[in-house]
């Protein structure tokens, strides 16, 4: 057994030990129902940061030769801790990021899963022999860990994306730094609590909260770190993929979506709205493969529209630690400003509220934004370009399969699409056609720790999860033996 942290480590970890930061500067943490702080955070000062790359070098030349069947116990030590921790980490994950309680369970339970996923397969880290051009010539190829890891992730799973980036590089023998976001840092903590507890070398993992583009900066010119990992914006994207290039650092990097859901008309059409509203209004829109464009075939977009409207009035809104609320308060304040700009640009282009449509007048304090459904929606409106991010669907319909290929492939991004029909042959040929990374055939479940998840075109490259997840962690080495 293993308890719950009594308190909760705003701090640094920095070569095994729980740090305040050298100048003593922190940050505060708020609540989005209340926002009220729940605590603070260290800002990792530079020579913080020097401190956790050189410890991480240091856990580097330790972990890379410790044997996989160690790496791998001690991963699947991480995930039966956050298991027997998902009651009271829940309650934490909604009071800095606001989500439902029971959708912070799911998230615990699904960082967990990533641990155990990757605990196995730390084991299959499979290389390969081939033979030459000579008879004498013998080429072993193997993977080695790809060294120094640092990982970005988003505040919108604040456990779960984080996991997606420890879990593989660990098992593939890499040491990591993570910088916690600072809008939901405390989730990301635990994790490194955890990892403490099960045995997690010192310096194989590194924590240090502050500013995003100063640590980031600092970390990628340190000439240590040979990997970078982000869940983010496209924005920060690219400003990191710049300052990798000026390193020649390797990068991964999951930088959002604007999912598309085709519903064809042989579809189960009531089935399919009550599962996309419940995927839709998922932690109040924020997920970065939520569908955000419903695209309907035009024979049954009422049917549609009338079951989803009904399903989403089901929805209660409210602070996540009630047990009644599915759907709790937008992460930040930021959210609330955007998702306001997206439904009025949208009016504003023709488009018509049949839903919500605003902040909710019932809550005086917290980023309550009533769940919204559009319809009638232009094609230039922004909500259907830019990632919404944001409690608010909008319905548009087509009227040939060419048609919906085209509006679902009309955005610049290409991670998650969902497709509803009942022929087997639309099935393939959609989930074939849809430029993404995944594709959910009757289901809105495309994220689970055994399956690759990823994005093309501007929504990234690099896969997490899957035996594919591991590899990004690695680099292939070639022996050419001359016997
Ligand atoms: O925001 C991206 C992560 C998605 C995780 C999920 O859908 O469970």
């Amino acid at each position: 057994m293993h308890a719950f942290p009594t308190i909760i480590p705003g701090r640094l970890f920095i070569d095994g030990e729980w740090r305040t930061g050298a100048t003593g500067a922190t940050t505060e943490v708020f609540n989005p129902a209340t926002e009220i702080a729940i605590g603070t955070i260290e800002q990792a000062s530079p020579e913080d940061v020097a401190d956790g790359f050189a410890a991480a070098e240091r856990g580097l030349a330790v972990w890379r030769n410790t044997d996989a069947w160690t790496r791998s116990a001690t991963i699947r030590r991480v995930a039966d801790i956050l298991r027997e921790w998902a009651p009271e980490a829940s309650r934490l994950m909604t009071d800095e990021q606001g989500k439902p309680v029971r959708e912070a369970e799911a998230e615990w339970l699904a960082t967990a899963d990533q641990f155990d996923w990757y605990a196995d397969e730390a084991r299959r880290i499979y290389g390969r022999t081939v033979d030459g051009h000579s008879t004498a010539n013998r080429i072993i190829v193997r993977r080695e860990p790809v060294g120094v890891v640092a990982a970005f992730a988003a505040w919108n799973f604040p456990a779960l994306l984080p996991a997606r980036k420890i879990a593989p590089a660990l098992a593939a023998g890499c040491s990591v730094i993570l910088r916690p976001t600072e809008e939901a840092p405390f989730s990301s903590l635990l994790i490194v609590r955890a990892c403490e507890l099960a045995g997690v070398p010192a310096g194989v993992i590194t924590a240090l909260t502050g500013p995003a583009s100063r640590i980031s900066e600092q970390l990628i010119n340190s000439g240590i770190v040979r990997k970078l990992s982000l869940t983010g914006s496209g924005a920060v994207g690219r400003t990191l993929l710049h300052l990798a290039a000026d390193n020649l650092v390797a990068v991964s990097m999951e930088l959002g979506g604007h999912a598309p859901v085709l519903v064809f008309e042989d579809a189960d059409v009531e089935a399919a709205a009550r599962a996309c509203v419940a995927s839709k209004f998922r932690n109040t829109g924020q997920v970065c493969a939520s569908p955000s464009r419903f695209i309907v075939q035009d024979t049954v977009a009422q049917r549609f529209t009338e079951a989803f409207i009904a399903a989403t009035r089901e929805l209660q809104l409210g602070d996540g630690h009630d047990p009644e609320t599915t759907v709790g308060p937008l992460s930040n304040r930021r959210q609330i400003a955007q998702t306001e700009a997206l439904v009025a640009d949208a009016v504003s282009a023709g488009a018509t509220v049949a839903l919500g449509g605003q902040r909710d007048p019932r809550f005086e304090h917290g980023y309550f934004f009533e769940p919204t459904v559009l319809v009638n929606v232009p094609p230039h409106s922004k909500i259907l370009s830019d990632e919404p991010f944001a409690p608010v669907a909008p319905i548009v319909t087509f009227d040939s399969f060419e048609q919906a290929i085209e509006i679902a492939n009309s955005t610049v991004f290409g991670l998650a699409s969902y497709v509803w029909t009942t022929n087997l042959s639309t099935a393939f040929l959609a989930s074939e056609r849809i430029e993404a990374g995944m594709v959910g055939v009757n289901t809105m479940a495309v994220a689970t720790a055994e399956a690759p998840f990823g994005g093309v075109k501007e929504s990234g490259f690099g896969r997490e999860g899957g035996s594919e997840g591991i590899l990004d962690y690695t680099v292939a080495k070639a022996t050419i033996l001359t016997l």
